[in-house]
């Protein structure tokens, strides 16, 4: 979710209130309850509306939708568990020579859905023995080593999905309302009253994020607050728990640090470090679109953070200018590892942005982190164009764009970096750059990227394109206004459903 901002250029399903959820029954649109559209300004004066749209295609997949992740921009998790493969049946007749509907790039509206879904083991084996074949360049070369090397049991339900993935989980005595953590400066006992609340600077599908300060090291952090009731009703507990176990293994200087976690009896609490700056988005629909040099900066900071995932088997999943925040040294911070996960070979849990989804998960063939690379293709033609490659008003139309292989380039557009998101976007992802037996060095070694010394773009050596107007470390100018009186307290959940957090 995110901030000062604005819906995405398509526009999910139908209409409703900021907070709920929705069920959607692809097809004949029965079965569709909504949830939740946030109309938000973006600074510039931009001002965006989230629309929705009834979606009308013809399979008969049952779609959950987790909405309002941004202000202004619907996210939608979605849970597929009637069909094997939900969105393969609307692709048979598709017109390769259809003209792209170009987003109105005035428009800030974005739709972010992630989809959950089981499918049939059929569907699972249909990728296994792909093979990588010879690109037209060296950087391309390889043998297709993440693609698809394992069976996976489909009869998974959602939450086991995500959950018997996620077996990196200690046992810990942290799901108290305090506790004890190492820290550097010797063993902290952190305690929920240490916080002090100061304001919402966001808000999500299941609670909001505030900026609060430590009373003890004085520090400002970021606090992310989620209502258990509503991760319980939305059947995101395994997601949820994948996100704090995910955060609390990773470190890099250009993704979030989690500092601690916790919960009572109605919310779960992330204590993140605050990033003043704001959304990547913000700036970037303020600006219509980057230079080619901007771009690349913040491209390579991303290379450089999903080689690192990658390197501890962790897939992001969620890749888009609303989750890329920018510090107040204007460098990013990759935030909302809510579809992060810990992978075994692949997964088959369809989740993401519409506009960022990757032809492998549409077709429910199981992925793995080549969709990282596949979005990051998506993220850089965004920044550069100022709109996704694959858009239309509707996500199934979305999702056939993004399967036609089709993509309307600009005229002027820099041909190196063109070169690079070609390579990105590939459908075969054995074929695709990042996912090839080099993995991430491809991506690294690409001619758009010559220039880079990568020890530097770690170390955070590259001067920044844009730095954020900010006065000091608290502040908030950067982020929308939240009204504080629509805070309810959280309803408290009864011992059963508190179990479900045990080893928050
Ligand atoms: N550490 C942080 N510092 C500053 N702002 C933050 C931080 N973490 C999150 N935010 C703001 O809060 C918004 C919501 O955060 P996040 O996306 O993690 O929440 P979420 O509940 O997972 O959202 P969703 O329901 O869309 O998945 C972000 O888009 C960002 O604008």
């Amino acid at each position: 979710m995110s901030t000062a901002t604005c819906a995405r250029f398509c526009t999910p399903l139908s209409s409703g209130t900021a907070g709920s959820t929705s069920k959607l029954t692809t097809g004949n649109g029965s079965g569709n309850t909504m949830t939740s559209a946030y109309k938000k300004k973006i600074p510039s004066n931009n001002s965006t509306t989230a629309n929705t749209a009834n979606d009308s295609s013809n399979t008969e997949t049952t779609f959950t939708f987790k909405l309002g992740r941004s202000n202004g921009r619907s996210s939608s998790n979605v849970a597929s568990s009637e069909s094997s493969d939900p969105l393969e049946s609307d692709y048979s007749e598709e017109d390769p020579e259809q003209e792209q509907q170009r987003p109105d790039p005035t428009t800030n509206s974005r739709s972010s859905s992630t989809a959950t879904t089981t499918t049939s083991s059929a569907d699972h084996d249909n990728d296994v023995d792909e093979e990588d074949e010879e690109d037209d360049e060296d950087e391309e070369e390889g043998n297709g080593r993440d693609a698809d090397d394992a069976t996976h049991d489909s009869s998974e339900s959602i939450e086991e999905d995500d959950g018997n993935e996620t077996d990196d989980e200690e046992d810990d005595d942290e799901s108290e309302e305090s506790s004890s953590v190492q820290t550097a400066k010797g063993v902290r006992k952190y305690h929920l009253d240490d916080y002090q609340i100061i304001k919402t600077v966001g808000t999500g599908t299941f609670g909001r994020v505030c900026l609060c300060r430590d009373r003890i090291s004085e520090k400002y952090c970021a606090m992310k607050i989620l209502a258990m009731t509503e991760v319980i009703r939305l059947k995101q507990i395994e997601h949820v728990k994948n996100e704090r176990n995910i955060l609390r293994e990773i470190r890099h200087p250009f993704v979030i640090s989690l500092e601690w976690s916790t919960k009572d009896d109605s919310n779960l609490y992330m204590i993140f470090d605050y990033v003043c700056g704001g959304e990547l988005f913000t700036y970037l629909r303020n600006a219509g679109k980057f230079t080619s040099q901007t771009s690349n900066f913040y491209a390579a900071e991303i290379v450089s953070a999903l080689e690192y995932l990658h390197s501890l088997q962790i897939v992001y999943r969620d890749l888009k200018p609303e989750n890329l925040l920018i510090n107040r040294d204007g460098h990013l911070k990759i935030t909302d590892f809510g579809f992060a996960k810990k992978l075994r070979d692949r997964t088959w849990t369809l989740c993401g942005t519409p506009e960022y989804i990757a032809p492998e998960i549409i077709q429910s063939k199981g992925h793995n982190k080549a969709v990282d690379w596949w979005a990051l293709g998506v993220l850089i033609y965004e920044m550069l164009v100022g709109y996704p490659p694959f858009y239309d008003e509707q996500p199934f139309g979305i999702y056939e764009k993004i399967l036609s292989g089709k993509i309307e380039w600009e005229r002027h557009m820099d041909p190196i970096a063109k070169d690079l998101i070609k390579k990105l976007l590939v459908n075969d992802r054995t074929k695709r750059l990042g996912n090839m037996k080099n993995g991430a060095d491809d991506v690294k070694r690409h001619r758009w990227f010559k220039h880079l010394n990568w020890n530097d773009v770690y170390s955070k050596k590259l001067k920044p394109p844009i730095l954020p107007d900010v006065h000091h470390d608290g502040d908030t100018k950067n982020f929308d206004d939240y009204p504080e009186k629509d805070w309810k307290p959280a309803k408290a959940v009864d011992q059963r459903d508190l179990q479900y957090f045990n080893d928050f």
